[in-house]
């Protein structure tokens, strides 16, 4: 059986994270910085994962200590990854349906097709749809795809697009710069 572990250590106490200097400025101590650790390192600190504190979807949670028993930790042993991981994208090729014609095939430029159409419709299938509404989704998500990194919107002006505080221009076909090349 494949076994994929994690290290993830999450501190009882969130305020031995950090330390607040004089002046309120956030230091990070070296408790804080990330570290990784072997799969022999994490079953010693657990004594063999021995006491089990919860579960997860993905796998079980167990109680260890470091720092010469002076931390109490809580290490994650991922158990499921690799196996769903693999269900899923079986699954997912199967649902794609491969007798599509090829410019339906390529996502992105079949959703680029639909919307340059006004055809939404097609975009969200079945379901009752606010036409305004999805256009606006449909256009944010066409900017992000961009192929030209620097044509798509930082994250704060996506925050904005999204609040509707600024409007969405109409956005290029994702492909429109790399094509002029
Ligand atoms: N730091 C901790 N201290 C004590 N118990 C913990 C700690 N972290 C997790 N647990 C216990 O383990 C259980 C599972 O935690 P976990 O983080 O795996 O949950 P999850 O995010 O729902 O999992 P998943 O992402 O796999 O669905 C928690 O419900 C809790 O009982």
């Amino acid at each position: 059986m494949m076994l994929v572990i994690s290290g993830i250590v999450f501190y009882k106490n969130h305020s031995r994270y950090r330390k607040l200097s004089c002046d309120g400025i956030v230091e990070l101590t070296d408790d804080f910085a990330p570290r990784s650790f072997t799969y022999s390192e994490l079953e010693k600190v657990t004594d063999g994962f021995r006491e089990e504190v919860g579960r997860g979807s993905f796998g079980a949670v167990y109680k260890g200590t470091i720092l010469n028993g002076q931390k109490v930790v809580a290490i994650k042993r991922l158990e499921k990854v690799l196996a769903e991981g693999e269900r899923e994208f079986q699954t997912e090729m199967k649902s794609v349906d491969w007798n599509l014609p090829e410019e339906e095939a390529i996502l992105e430029e079949w959703a680029y097709h639909c919307f340059e159409a006004g055809d939404l419709a097609k975009l969200v299938g079945d379901e009752e749809f606010d036409k305004k509404q999805v256009e606006r989704m449909v256009k944010l998500g066409i900017w992000c795809i961009q192929d030209e990194p620097s044509l798509r919107p930082s994250m704060k002006k996506v925050l904005l697009m999204l609040e509707g505080t600024v409007d969405i221009p109409i956005p290029p076909s994702p492909d429109c710069f790399l094509s002029m090349i």
